[in-house]
């Protein structure tokens, strides 16, 4: 009984795998955390997280398996794990939240793919046939380039409005602008790459879904999938 956690700059998604199945996947808001004991269907015997969310956030996990009574293993980013190889000039410097994407989507197939995390920041890298992670960008996520306009011009407002190919409004013009910025680097880098097969997950991946070319294949937490990868090859159960 493994708990996983992915702690985010928004949000933390936990889930609870029995050796079979997932028993639970959800996404919480921080303020969750610290009663997160309560809110699980089991108590688990191990904890593997990762975490880009900073030090609070870490004591905070930290403080959680001290309530559970159960050994934490963190996932940190290195040079290679679970058929991965990080191609990231100092591998340690890769997110650990990405890692854990990329290790999960080795597991899933030994095809080249992009891996596609949609959430606070959009992450697009590309893993090889050979396993190895090649590179990536990084890019302000939906709903931060749509706040970051807001917050730096006096004459745009952070209001939701809808993709459009041609927007004749503001806040079309706003949210199809995120968009279209998103969907060009995602496909920018499967052409110049040559890794059409795109993974797509994060708490934004349903906006970009309706808009990305086959074959693309959507999966709810990946990051958990590559946590749960992770405790696998380290025998926790
Ligand atoms: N209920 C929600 N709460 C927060 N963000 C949401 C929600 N539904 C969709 N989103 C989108 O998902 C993003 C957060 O995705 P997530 O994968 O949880 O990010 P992170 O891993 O960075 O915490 C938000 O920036 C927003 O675009
Ligand atoms: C790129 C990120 C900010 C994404 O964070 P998220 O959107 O999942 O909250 C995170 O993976 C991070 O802090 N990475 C470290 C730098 C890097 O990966 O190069
Ligand atoms: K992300």
């Amino acid at each position: 009984m493994i708990l996983c956690l992915d702690a985010g700059n928004t949000r933390f998604k936990c889930g609870v795998h029995d050796g079979q199945r997932w028993c639970m996947q959800q996404a919480f808001d921080y303020d969750a955390l610290p009663d997160l004991a309560n809110l699980l269907p089991v108590v688990p015997r191990h904890m593997v997280a990762c975490n880009v969310a900073g030090s609070a956030i870490q004591r905070k996990i930290e403080d959680l398996a001290y309530q559970l009574a159960i050994p934490l293993t963190w996932l940190e980013s290195a040079s290679a794990c679970c058929g991965v190889r990080n191609g990231y000039d100092h591998p340690t410097q890769l997110g650990a939240d990405r890692w854990a994407g990329l290790i999960a989507a080795r597991a899933l197939s030994a095809e080249a793919a992009i891996v596609v995390l949609a959430g606070t920041a959009t992450t697009i890298d590309l893993l090889d046939a050979e396993g190895v992670f090649r590179g990536g960008l990084i890019l302000p996520g939906l709903t931060l380039m749509r706040r970051t306009l807001a917050r730096n011009t006096s004459g745009l407002a952070d209001v939701s409005g809808h993709f459009n190919m041609l927007p004749t409004n503001t806040n079309d013009a706003i949210a199809s602008g995120a968009l279209y910025a998103t969907l060009g680097a995602i496909e920018r880098m499967r052409v110049t790459q040559g890794a059409t097969k795109c993974l797509l997950s994060g708490g934004a991946a349903a906006d970009l879904l309706p808009h990305l070319a086959a074959p693309i294949h959507p999966i709810n937490y990946l990051v958990l999938e590559g946590l749960l990868q992770v405790a696998k090859a380290s025998a926790l159960d």
